[in-house]
């Protein structure tokens, strides 16, 4: 049923299901509508072209919303399918401006992207241009220092969401950090959100074979990427001050060798909510290291634990206060990672290489039953809320 609505979405707009493109480039200007600012909002159209940086497609909806009030007035358009992601997303913009006038769309649209030249300018200016060069990462920030490589998710504006991107950085850091000279490696997560779970825009990216081959693609993707965590060979620690949620805390939390949290984190697997399953070999750690009646409430019905509770639980290893979080857990840190490196590599070793096998087993099974859920009406109508805004988790 869903591949039925998605393939008829593909061929009634084939664009709809690619990321959103750029306004000025999909649309026509309406000549006859323009008066007094007509100058301004043609150089404006001709600025959003020069945009280095990709403005999001928040900002990218809100220009076209703006530009067609502005050209046409009053959205005119039949309302698209509910699984035509891209086009109700556009539709709803468009929609939400009402009667605004014509001029106002067009003066709003133009203060939009003198704003947005302004901050993207001056933000391209100081951005992470250093942390870009000295690590080579987009996603990320990466830093190793005192025997610690720490790797941080580095998306605070999208609440550090794993876009394609950043799954591969994120590979790419471990199997560097697992051969660096540091003892240990600290995985942990810019701004409010130690991570927001799978960048759900991840599902809009359509490639030419349909949604099949997009999720078989992320099965592939998801597999290689717990695969990583399942043969990190040195001990790793997830370090989390804020809420964690979706399935970087399953990998994180079932394979690090020690997981610190302060008294404001919260650990969420809202699986079943997204019409999902369970990944990162929670189906197997969870139960294991909590209680087959605790990881139900967590894993199918999506219980959103407290630091204290998931301390409780055992699945974190210590909960500290949130005006010392850093403090003391760099202080534990650098000890830490004083102590001698090929001993805590080998202990590390012996205490899970004889769940390897088992892992990589259960990381298969539960990618291969994803594979198919990301294909069902549930997950594409969780996908579809998210993206419209009609839910937040
Ligand atoms: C290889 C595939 C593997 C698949 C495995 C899946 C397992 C999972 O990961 S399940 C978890 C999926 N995550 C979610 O469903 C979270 C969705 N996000 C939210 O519910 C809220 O954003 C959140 C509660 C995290 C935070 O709410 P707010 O504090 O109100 O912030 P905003 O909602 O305004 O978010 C700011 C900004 O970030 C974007 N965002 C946040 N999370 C995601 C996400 N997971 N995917 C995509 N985008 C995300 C959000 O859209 C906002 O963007 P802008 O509107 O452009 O500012």
């Amino acid at each position: 049923m869903a591949h039925l609505a998605w393939r008829l979405a593909q061929r009634w707009c084939p664009s709809s299901l690619q990321v959103i493109s750029f306004p000025v480039v999909q649309l026509h200007l309406n000549r006859t509508a323009m008066r007094a600012s007509q100058k301004d909002f043609e150089n404006a159209m001709n600025q959003v072209k020069l945009l280095k940086k990709d403005p999001g497609n928040e900002v990218k909806l809100k220009l076209y919303s703006l530009y067609k009030q502005a050209t046409e007035g009053p959205c005119n358009m039949p309302k698209p399918g509910v699984f035509d992601l891209i086009n109700k997303a556009k539709w709803d913009a468009w929609n939400a401006l009402g009667s605004l006038p014509k001029e106002t769309a067009r003066q709003n649209y133009v203060d939009l992207v003198s704003s947005l030249s302004s901050s993207l300018e001056s933000s391209s200016q100081v951005e992470p241009g250093t942390d870009r060069k000295s690590t080579g990462y987009e996603t990320l920030m990466v830093t190793s220092e005192d025997g610690i490589t720490k790797i941080m998710l580095n998306r605070p504006t999208k609440k550090n969401a794993l876009n394609v991107e950043m799954y591969h950085e994120i590979m790419h850091a471990l199997k560097a950090a697992s051969k660096d000279d540091s003892a240990i490696t600290v995985l942990t997560g810019n701004g409010d959100y130690y991570s927001s779970g799978n960048d759900l825009t991840n599902f809009t990216d359509i490639p030419p074979g349909g949604v099949e081959e997009k999720a078989k693609n992320g099965a592939v993707l998801l597999r290689e990427f717990v695969g990583c965590f399942i043969d990190f060979p040195k001990p790793l620690i997830a370090s989390g001050q804020c809420p964690a949620l979706g399935h970087l805390p399953s990998p994180s939390l079932g394979y690090s060798i020690a997981v610190y949290a302060s008294d404001r984190a919260t650990f969420h697997t809202p699986f079943s909510h997204l019409g999902q399953s369970p990944e990162g070999c929670s189906s197997y750690t969870f139960p294991k290291i909590m209680s087959p009646a605790k990881a139900t409430e967590m894993l199918v019905f999506g219980k959103k634990l407290t630091a204290g509770e998931a301390c409780a639980q055992g699945l974190v290893t210590e909960v500290f206060p949130d005006s010392t979080f850093q403090k003391e857990v760099w202080t534990r840190l650098k000890a830490f990672a004083k102590l001698p490196p090929n001993a805590m590599r080998i202990s590390k070793e012996i205490i899970r290489n004889r769940e390897k096998e088992k892992l990589h087993a259960v990381n298969a099974e539960e990618c291969s039953v994803l594979q198919g859920r990301w294909l069902s009406d549930e997950c594409m109508n969780a996908v579809v809320n998210f993206l419209s805004r009609k839910s937040k988790l």
